[in-house]
Formats: structure tokens, C-alpha cells, sequence
């Protein structure tokens, strides 16, 4: 086998729950060289050959180690080993293997941190079996990369594929960035999560990393109410005139371009995004139903604040989906290719 010299550090690619599609969508990608030249997967070596023998992808997954060249040649996928804790029936979620997908984050992370990968992009997981086998704190990989990070604040961006290349939205539409105050909360807990000191790390990190990532010099950034009609004036709600009014006002004291908040049903409308290069939403679903109303499949999830960059697809595990090989590899392979882009732009 073939081994390249001079090589950018990989991307690697955490394969994810290995019941769900993140094995055969990498696979995929490979199978069709789809990937960027240097990538890596991480996850069973084993398990990956015998999806690709299953699903009659040609690709051969070929051992190697962090710091190592990579295996290169047709259809070769180099993979960092890590082992299943328990054997693995696609569809079927294990809990036993709940510490074989936190082992494949932990070795991206140390990866990237000892500059033996580029950037990581994950496959999706499963946060529930996760909590299930005995990581009972686990919410998602945003807010473990926080932690294993050790920094205080992190911020979720999911975008479109075009919005991800041109620096400015052209025109509004279905090209979309939208940025989360909160991640994965309980609807319950959320009001009380929305204060104003998360509201302004949260917006700082955005305007920051949307000009430091994303060239955007002078970031336009729409924020949305949490109540309905962004709280009617304090009849439907008083978070908008007790902390989210306060928070923005300060934000542009500092000299941030923060518009809002704006009633979140017609935000998302076509004229009020044409002006703007972000929307921050106060929650998951009031920013994501419309982001993948407008484009599931094609767009990324990058989390800002980190100090090494991650990217992931705007997908789940799709457990209904999985071992059929039908299950779109497009979204994987946007976010590949960007976690490859960013790393670049930082290697500089
Ligand atoms: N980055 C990550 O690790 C993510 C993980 N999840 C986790 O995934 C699990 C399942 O979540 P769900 O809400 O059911 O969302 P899901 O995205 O797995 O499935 C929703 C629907 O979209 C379809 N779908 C998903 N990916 C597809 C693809 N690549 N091609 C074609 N169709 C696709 C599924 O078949 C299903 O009908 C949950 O545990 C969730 O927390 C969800 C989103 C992101
Ligand atoms: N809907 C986005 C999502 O659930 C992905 O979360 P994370 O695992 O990337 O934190």
C-alpha cells in the first residue's frame, strides 16, 4: 500500500454510533472519493470492513496511527482504531458501546490538541443510549467538546452549503446561519437558561468567529424574541423587556451589529434575512426546524468558541435508515469538507 509524504494533517472523522448511518456514510464518501485527500475515520476497523463488504462498497479500511502517514491508494479508507466495546447490529442501539463512541471523541480530541489532526468532523451519535450506558451527564457532542475543551461557552451554528461559502447571505432565502443561545435543554428549563450573560458570550463568540471563520467583516446579526411576538410588549412574556432588551442594548454599547429581538415566526421570512448575516435564536427547534426546513441534508453544524475546529452533519443516527445504504452521505460530506476549508484558513 501506498503511502503519501508531505501530507496535510487529516481531518479526522469520528465515525458515531456504530447502530446508526455514520459508519456507511463515511464509507460511502470514501467509496466514491468524495473525502478530502487527507482523512481519517475513527471507529471500529472491523465493524467499518464488514458495513462495506454488507453494503457492497469498495473500500478497504486500513489501520494506522495519530502522527502516522496515511494509508493512501483506490478505495482506501486510513482508520484510527477504536475498538467496540460490544458487536453491533445496525439499527439496534447497544448502550455497551456507549464508551466506545465517547473513546473515538476522546481520540479526535487529543488529535487535534497534539497537532495530529487538522480538524474533526463528527458522524452523528446517539445522545440517549449515550446517557443509557452510564454517562448520565451527557447532553451532546457541543456540550462534551465544551468541557473536554475546558472552556466556559461554546456556541451551536448549523448553516446551509451556500450560506457556509459566501461571505455575505446573498438575498436572504433559503441560504441560512443560525446560531443558538441554548442547545439541548428541556423546553421547560429554557426560559430560565436565557439570561442575559449567556445571551452576550454567546453573541460574542458569533460575531467573532463569523468574522475570524467565515470573513465576514462586520457581522449583521438578528437575534429572536423567546415569546411569541417577541412577548407582545411584556403581555405574552417579560424575558424580551427583562433580559433580552437589556442584553442586546449592551451588546451594542460594545459596538456589535445586533438587530432585535424580532418576533421569531416572521424573522425567517425572506425580507427580514436579506439584510442579516446570522439569526440567533433563543432554542434548538425555534432555529432549527427552519434551517432544515431550508436545507436538511446540505448544510453543517460548526461549533464555535472551540480551540480546534469541529464541524458535523444536520443530521441524526437515523437508526431506521440503518445498514440499507440509502441514507444521503451529503450533509457528512459538507461538513468534511469544511472542517478541511477551516482548518486551512488557520494553518494559514
Ligand atoms: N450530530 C449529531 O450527533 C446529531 C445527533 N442526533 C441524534 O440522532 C438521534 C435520532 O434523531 P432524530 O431526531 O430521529 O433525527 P434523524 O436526523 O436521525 O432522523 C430524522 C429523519 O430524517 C431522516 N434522515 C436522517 N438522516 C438522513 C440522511 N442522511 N439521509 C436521508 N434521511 C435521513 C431519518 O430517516 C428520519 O426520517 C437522536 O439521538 C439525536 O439526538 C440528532 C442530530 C444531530
Ligand atoms: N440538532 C443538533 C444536534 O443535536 C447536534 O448536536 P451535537 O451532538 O452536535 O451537539
Amino acid at each position: 500500500m501506498a503511502e503519501s509524504t508531505d501530507a496535510p494533517l487529516p481531518v479526522a472523522i469520528t465515525t458515531g454510533e456504530p447502530a446508526g448511518i455514520g459508519p456507511e456514510l463515511t464509507l460511502s464518501l470514501a467509496a466514491d472519493a468524495a473525502l478530502p485527500a487527507a482523512s481519517v475515520a475513527v471507529g471500529d476497523p472491523a465493524m467499518l470492513a464488514e458495513r462495506a463488504t454488507a453494503l457492497g462498497l469498495e473500500v478497504t479500511p486500513v489501520v494506522c496511527r495519530p502522527g502516522e502517514p496515511l494509508p493512501a491508494g483506490p478505495g482506501v479508507l486510513p482508520v484510527w482504531p477504536v475498538a467496540l466495546r460490544a458487536p453491533c447490529t445496525p439499527g439496534v442501539l447497544d448502550p455497551a458501546n456507549a464508551g466506545y463512541v465517547i473513546a473515538t471523541l476522546q481520540a479526535a480530541v487529543a488529535a487535534c490538541r497534539a497537532g495530529q489532526a487538522a480538524a474533526m468532523t463528527t458522524a452523528p451519535l446517539h445522545k440517549g443510549v449515550i446517557i443509557d450506558g452510564g454517562f448520565s451527564g451527557f447532553t451532546g457532542h457541543t456540550e462534551w467538546l465544551r468541557d473536554a475543551c475546558g472552556v466556559h461557552e461554546v456556541v451551536m451554528l448549523l448553516a446551509t452549503d451556500r450560506a457556509l461559502h459566501a461571505s455575505r447571505a446573498d438575498g436572504g432565502g433559503a441560504d441560512l446561519r443560525v446560531a443558538l443561545v441554548t442547545t439541548h435543554l428541556p423546553l421547560r428549563e429554557v426560559a430560565d437558561a436565557v439570561t442575559a450573560e449567556r445571551i452576550q458570550r454567546v453573541a460574542r463568540i458569533l460575531a467573532h468567529d463569523l468574522r475570524d471563520q467565515f470573513g465576514i467583516a462586520a457581522p449583521r446579526i438578528a437575534v429572536c424574541g423567546l415569546n411569541p411576538h417577541a412577548g407582545e410588549g411584556g403581555h405574552l412574556g417579560r424575558e424580551e423587556l427583562d433580559v433580552v432588551i437589556p442584553a442586546l442594548d449592551a451588546l451594542r454599547a460594545e459596538g456589535l451589529d445586533i438587530r432585535g429581538p424580532y418576533p421569531a415566526d416572521t424573522l425567517f421570512t425572506p425580507r427580514h434575512l436579506a439584510g442579516v448575516d446570522a439569526v440567533l435564536a433563543m432554542y434548538h427547534d425555534q432555529g432549527l426546524a427552519v434551517l432544515k426546513y431550508a436545507g436538511f441534508g446540505n448544510a453543517a453544524n460548526i461549533t464555535l468558541g472551540l480551540p480546534l475546529v469541529r464541524t458535523s452533519v444536520d443530521h441524526g443516527t437515523a437508526l431506521d435508515l440503518a445498514g440499507k445504504g440509502v441514507a444521503s452521505p451529503s450533509s457528512l460530506g459538507v461538513a468534511v469538507a469544511l472542517a478541511r476549508r477551516l482548518a486551512d484558513q488557520r494553518a494559514g
